[in-house]
């Protein structure tokens, strides 16, 4: 593979889409697509993403043996929570999970028209990043989900991705600095977000935790999130 090529990123808060974009990578660092890469390493054959908690709870009803989870407390319905390290501790072997939460799955229901959409976080950066140099992507649009595209985990995230996509060698500590000094960080430490585990925040900056991408695509008329082999290096081109 060759370094330095060239692909043109665009990074986007969610009300900022204002076209369908072809290539979508959409970032939620904490706690959404943590949470969706450790669902799949529990398990998980697939994630339904709910546009709403009413919808959520439809679809559970509709599907009893589907596990369904949101962000915030746990509630009546929801049998798991958004949080990585309370998911870690629980089976999924071979259930569907329908999740619902404040940005992630907003963000990624936002761009469901694309012809490729990602879902991303640190857990996930390099498998992420070596699909995006596979396809030759020249044209990539990421998705800052959280406070509408300034929060500073997921930026950091998405630009860490978009130069590890182009530049193999990108080291990642600096965006990890980021993250971990990012609002979010504060709030999930401090005890402001509900449905937290002590270890949520180690949990969502361990780079490259997973090995697998996640690809999420309308599957009839539900968005689905499922986990998708990274290339090996050597089905790596240059742009
Ligand atoms: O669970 C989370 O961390 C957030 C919810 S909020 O920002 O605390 O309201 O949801 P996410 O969609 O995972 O950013
Ligand atoms: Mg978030």
């Amino acid at each position: 593979m060759r370094d330095h090529v060239r692909m043109d990123a665009r990074f986007l808060g969610i009300t900022e889409l204002v076209e369908t974009p072809s290539v979508a990578v959409v970032v939620d660092v904490m706690r959404a697509f943590t949470v969706a890469a450790w669902a799949f390493a529990q398990g998980a054959e697939k994630i339904v993403l709910a546009e709403s908690l009413d919808e959520a709870l439809a679809l559970k009803a509709r599907h009893p043996d589907w596990v369904a989870l949101k962000d915030g407390p746990p509630a009546p319905g929801f049998g798991a929570v958004n949080s990585p390290g309370l998911l870690r501790s629980v089976d999924l072997g071979g259930r569907t999970v329908v999740q619902k939460t404040t940005a992630g799955t907003v963000g990624a229901l936002a761009v469901k028209e694309a012809s490729l959409v990602l879902c991303a976080g640190f857990v996930v950066a390099e498998a992420t990043a070596r699909v995006l140099r596979t396809r030759q992507s020249d044209r990539v649009t990421f998705v800052v989900t959280g406070e509408d595209g300034q929060a500073d985990e997921d930026l950091a995230c998405a630009q860490y991705i978009a130069r590890r996509a182009t530049e193999a060698g990108t080291p990642a500590a600096e965006y990890l600095r980021r993250a971990a000094e990012s609002r979010a960080a504060a709030e999930l430490t401090e005890g402001v977000r509900q449905g937290v585990h002590p270890d949520d925040v180690a949990l969502c900056l361990e780079l490259d935790r997973f090995p697998f991408a996640m690809v999420a695509a309308l599957e009839g008329p539900l968005m689905v999130l499922r986990q998708c082999a990274a290339p090996s290096p050597a089905d790596e081109t240059s742009f």
